[in-house]
């Protein structure tokens, strides 16, 4: 066994907030919150209205400015850069989504899907293609050819999921994504989006208030009053450390 044979087994963090700060005007929204992401890992952000939790998905996503604090992806200080940068960069490594997908209503849902893909200079044909097997995984393949306006709740969430991932981010930051959906939809809607995620190696973050999206995750974090009370660490494999090999047991071996 190699010194450093266990980093192999390592699941590699791929986004740390560190001491985040943010207000809005008085309103302290996070007062110093620290968290890593591990790539592919499913985690939802729990905590009552109002604890912070869209603001630290935003800060986190590079959306939103923190006033301290950093924020760290593939060894780039994502709050450091600017903003056509920061939005190259959710064009590409970083995917958004909301609780109304907001597709664009003169667009049919596959162009809506291959939009990224077309803003990323991609082609017009193998943009569409691309989006039809996405819309494929979700289901929805089928209603490539419709306007957003001629779809249920549940078939646009799913376009806009497929939308937020056709560029197949590193991760993934969806706030109350079933939030606008019955619960039967919902369930469908995470239940693909969490298997997709898992086949594709993409983090996910999900803000939500409800139990039941919670459970879909594999850790919580959990704040209140825009601190961290929880962040699942014991449940996470990585963070406990497990016996490793010594120089000692190497040489012996
Ligand atoms: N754009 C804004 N302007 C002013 N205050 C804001 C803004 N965004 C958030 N806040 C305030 O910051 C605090 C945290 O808000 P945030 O939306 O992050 O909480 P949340 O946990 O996501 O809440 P909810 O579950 O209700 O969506 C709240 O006090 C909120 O009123």
């Amino acid at each position: 066994m190699t010194p450093n044979a266990h980093l192999e087994t390592t699941t590699a963090t791929v986004l740390t907030g560190t001491d985040l700060v943010r207000s809005f005007g008085k309103t302290p929204a996070l007062r110093g919150v620290s968290c890593a992401i591990r790539a592919g890992e499913i985690v939802a952000i729990t905590g009552p209205s109002g604890s912070g939790k869209s603001t630290l998905l935003l800060c986190l996503a590079g959306v939103l400015a923190p006033d301290a604090g950093a924020v760290n992806f593939g060894g780039r200080r994502i709050d450091q850069l600017s903003e056509a940068e920061r939005s190259r960069l959710r064009r590409t490594e970083l995917g958004v989504l909301f609780q109304f997908g907001q597709l664009v209503p003169e667009l049919t849902v596959g162009e809506n899907v291959a939009l990224p893909l077309l803003l990323s200079g991609a082609r017009r044909r193998e943009a569409l293609g691309t989006a039809s097997e996405w819309l494929d995984r979700f289901g929805v393949a089928d209603l490539a050819q419709r306007y957003p306006g001629e779809l249920s709740g549940g078939q646009q969430q799913r376009a806009a999921v497929a939308r937020s991932l056709v560029t197949e981010p590193r991760v993934l930051f969806a706030d109350e994504p079933t939030g606008a959906l019955d619960s039967l939809a919902g369930e469908q809607l995470l239940t693909q989006l969490t298997r997709v995620a898992r086949e594709n190696g993409t983090a996910v973050l999900i803000v939500t208030h409800e139990a039941q999206v919670a459970a879909y995750a594999q850790r919580e974090i959990t704040l209140w009053d825009g601190s961290v009370v929880d962040d699942g660490s014991t449940a996470a494999p990585t963070e406990a450390p497990q016996p490793v090999a010594t120089f000692e047991d190497d040489e012996e071996g």
